[in-house]
């Protein structure tokens, strides 16, 4: 008999670690079942300095209130980075416009000069969009990276932790040149984009190993635990981040740890709502293998989703480019024509 999950469970990242740095087995069992059962929970305590997380939302919604020409001027329809302004309802996802506009950046590279024809993933590397006019932007949403990249890798070293392996299993990927991923988000209330209905953005799994979302306090964030109807709302937290598992990690553990679908509801009409999802992902040309779980879990594993609609692939990269291919369809015409059918 199962019961209906109705909360995401809240950890504190600073209970982590014992006095002597070693992973705290409390803390690491709190971790697992969260990731394993709901595969969305919400961490307190992981080393944002005073006012960091108020001063980025501040930020953002000072740079969404640029006139559209400007932040036009940074349209990502001209990256084959899929980096800088999506406009309003130009992002689709599940078929529909979503309520939102958004920047998408990421590590600042050069371009590759010389790429495989069976290696396309490897043109999202180089680099981002930022408004010259608005330089704090760019200043707050690298900084929010560093940090964000920090937690990440000691998330992933507390689930590795959980999964009875050594806590730098899942290192090596990240090395040299990780391809994380930040988005900085603005929802429209209701009404602003009509095609949208009350899609925030649509019902999704996110393709990394671990998405960090920090949200205002408007709220709207939904979860589908697996197997289970109803959705759950992911209650704002003040200064807390929404931690959820991304589809490489479903991939590597057969399920035992999921790529829990959500989606986000349009704030009612005349309220705006501001969020920061950042994406810890690994380099573009890692593959990633199947984890060997302890029997005890590996019991516990439901296997990987199997959605004709989004195929779950073991390359990252090749993941990710699916993703942006799908949801942002007219930068996809333009820079990877021959990948569409
Ligand atoms: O804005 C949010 O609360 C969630 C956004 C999200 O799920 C995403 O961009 O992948
Ligand atoms: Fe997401």
């Amino acid at each position: 008999m199962s019961t209906v999950l109705t909360t995401v469970p809240v950890l504190d990242m600073s209970t982590a670690r014992n006095a002597d740095g070693s992973f705290d087995e409390d803390f690491i069992t709190a971790l697992r079942d969260a990731a394993h059962r709901v595969g969305f929970f919400q961490i307190t305590g992981f080393g944002a300095p005073d006012g960091t997380t108020q001063n980025l939302l501040k930020t953002l919604a000072d740079f969404f209130a640029l006139p559209v020409e400007q932040k036009l001027k940074l349209d990502n329809r001209s990256s084959a980075q899929f980096r800088g302004y999506t406009r309003l309802g130009a992002e689709i996802t599940r078929g529909r416009a979503d309520s939102r506009e958004q920047i998408d950046y990421g590590p600042e590279r050069e371009v590759l000069s010389e790429i495989p024809a069976d290696a396309p993933y490897l043109n999202l590397q180089g680099p981002n969009q930022w408004p010259a006019e608005f330089p704090q932007l760019e200043n707050v949403a690298m900084d929010w990276a560093t940090l964000m990249n920090q937690v990440g890798s000691e998330l992933l070293s507390a689930l590795a932790v959980g999964l009875g392996l050594p806590q730098e299993y899942f290192a090596e990927p990240f090395d040299h040149a990780p391809a994380w991923m930040g988005k900085l988000v603005h929802y429209v209330g209701g009404g602003i984009v009509p095609e949208a209905g009350t899609q925030g953005v649509g019902a999704h799994a996110d393709y990394g190993f671990i998405t960090l979302l920090l949200q205002d306090s408007v709220g709207g964030l939904q979860v589908q635990p697996y197997g289970q109807d109803e959705w759950i709302e992911v209650a704002p937290i003040e200064g807390a981040l929404v931690v959820n598992i991304g589809e490489m990690l479903e991939v590597a553990t057969n399920g035992y740890l999921m790529a829990t679908i959500h989606r986000v509801t349009a704030p009612p009409a005349g309220v705006d709502r501001y969020s920061v999802p950042f994406f810890y992902s690994p380099r573009l040309d890692s593959v990633i293998s199947p984890v060997p779980l302890p029997a005890k879990l590996a019991a516990d594993a439901r296997g990987v989703s199997d959605d004709p609609e989004n195929p779950m692939l073991a390359s990252y990269g090749a993941n990710v480019l699916k993703g942006w291919l799908r949801a942002h369809p007219q930068t996809a015409q333009k820079h990877y024509p021959s990948l569409l059918k």
